[in-house]
């Protein structure tokens, strides 16, 4: 079935003008003011906004495997809800997508069972145990979206090197997780005030920024594109900073929560505060805002990161580290960033879509003629409490149950298809 969307507000060089958009065939046919339906299902927009699909290239989706905390059904259903249309799976699964058979498996799940785009990564090491390399040429050839053993560190330089030379040469992304885990020391939470008064254990900043100044060199050293995964630390923003005026092909990500959050709001020991890396001083997350408003920081993620509610009880000594984003990421960052004035919307909803895509050469992120017809109609003006239990996730693990948001998605469609709707009632 085609679609006519009638009555849409869209961003126009940062202002939202009235607009329909016909969708044909699964891609965006015509956009105008002027149109009119010719036979399709009618969409009435009533006035809302009508945004690119949002694309998070950072999601953990736990199947195969971990079904228990989500599967790529559950996180696809949670994925649509918040808006995103293309989200790209980590692959710290059981098993791990190593081989050419552990990825078509993922491939063949994907297939089966998502309700949006899923574009899965490949490890960089055997079962992500940092010993052994896998076969970037074999992995990218069976669909792997780009290389990353997220979860963990990568110890050695030579395994990052290497891994870096080969991606150079295949045009693929290494993406790290940057953690040199000499520098944890067993902690659960960031080193600093607020451990003390708690008395946890706390993983000290060097310990991702050490990683990050590494491989920036390794890269500039490769010629590869560098990708760092959910920067944290003031340390980190100034490498990366640094490495880009010197022409290093390096791009980093920011998570909502290491914008919203820092040490000084964890309550107390309880894990849905407990996530890698952890919430920072109050100074880091001032450097991470200055780092997305100058463009060291490129777009943001969610690190959507479920686990069970019987593991997240266990206090934040032994609890996974984790907390899930996809339905609770757009409204969050409109309400205390647009609605206050510090961001633009364009700002924003360029974070979201066009900027991870341009990062990874995907054809998304914009609403043109011609492109699949990916898109979120957002009710800017609908206030609504962040209620776990409306979470169409697995995971309930999140530190922003109760807050209040405005900017709440209606309406998600992906490939013309519409995959997830408020209900109306
Ligand atoms: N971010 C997290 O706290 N946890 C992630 C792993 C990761 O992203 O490093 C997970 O897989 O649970
Ligand atoms: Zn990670
Ligand atoms: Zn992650």
């Amino acid at each position: 079935m085609n679609l006519f969307i009638k009555n849409v507000n869209m961003l126009e060089n940062g202002e939202l003008a009235p607009t329909n958009i016909r969708i044909a065939n699964g891609q965006i046919e015509e956009i105008g003011i002027g149109l009119s339906p010719q036979g399709e299902q009618e969409i009435d927009g009533n006035g809302r906004m009508i945004a690119p699909g949002f694309v998070d290239v950072h999601v953990h989706l736990r199947e195969p495997g971990g079904e228990q905390k989500e599967t790529i059904e559950s996180g696809t259903q949670s994925a649509a809800r918040g808006g995103f249309t293309t989200i790209c799976a980590m692959p710290n699964t059981r098993p791990v997508p190593d081989t050419i058979d552990n990825l078509e498996r993922v491939n063949a799940l994907i297939e089966k069972n998502a309700l949006i785009r899923v574009l899965p990564y490949a490890s960089i090491s055997i079962r992500e145990a940092g010993k052994e390399r896998t076969n970037l040429t074999e992995l990218k050839e069976h669909g792997a979206f780009a290389f990353t053993d997220d979860g963990v560190g990568i110890q050695q330089a030579g395994m990052m090197y290497e891994t870096m030379q080969d991606a150079a040469t295949l045009d693929m992304t290494v993406v790290a997780h940057c953690e040199d885990n000499s520098l944890i020391y067993d902690g659960v939470m960031h080193e600093g005030k607020r451990s003390a008064e708690l008395g946890l254990k706390g993983i000290p900043s060097i310990a991702e920024s050490v990683h990050i100044a590494r491989d920036i060199l390794l890269a500039e050293a490769a010629g590869a594109h560098y990708h760092v995964c959910h920067i944290s630390t003031k340390e980190s923003v100034r490498v990366v900073r640094d490495a880009k005026r010197a022409g290093v092909r390096v791009t980093t990500e920011v998570c909502p929560h290491h914008l919203l959050l820092n040490e000084d709001d964890i309550p107390g020991d309880d894990a849905n505060w407990k996530m890698n890396p952890p919430l920072r001083s109050k100074e880091d997350v001032e450097a991470l805002h200055e780092g997305l408003l100058d463009g060291t920081i490129d777009f943001i993620v969610t690190d959507h990161a479920p686990h069970t509610l019987e593991e997240k009880s266990n206090g934040m000594d032994k609890a996974p580290f984790g907390i899930v984003g996809l339905e609770t990421a757009f409204p969050l960052l409109y309400t205390h960033y647009v609605e206050t004035g510090k961001w633009t919307l364009q700002q924003l909803i360029d974070w979201m879509t066009v900027k991870p895509s341009e990062t990874f050469n995907l054809p998304y992120g914009k609403i043109e003629k011609g492109q699949t017809a990916d898109l979120v109609l957002l009710d800017l003006e609908k206030e609504q409490e962040i209620k776990v239990e409306d979470f169409l996730s697995k995971g309930k693990n999140t530190p922003f149950g109760g807050w209040n948001c405005k900017g709440w998605p209606a309406m998600t469609i992906f490939g013309g298809q519409i995959v997830w709707q408020e209900e109306t009632n």
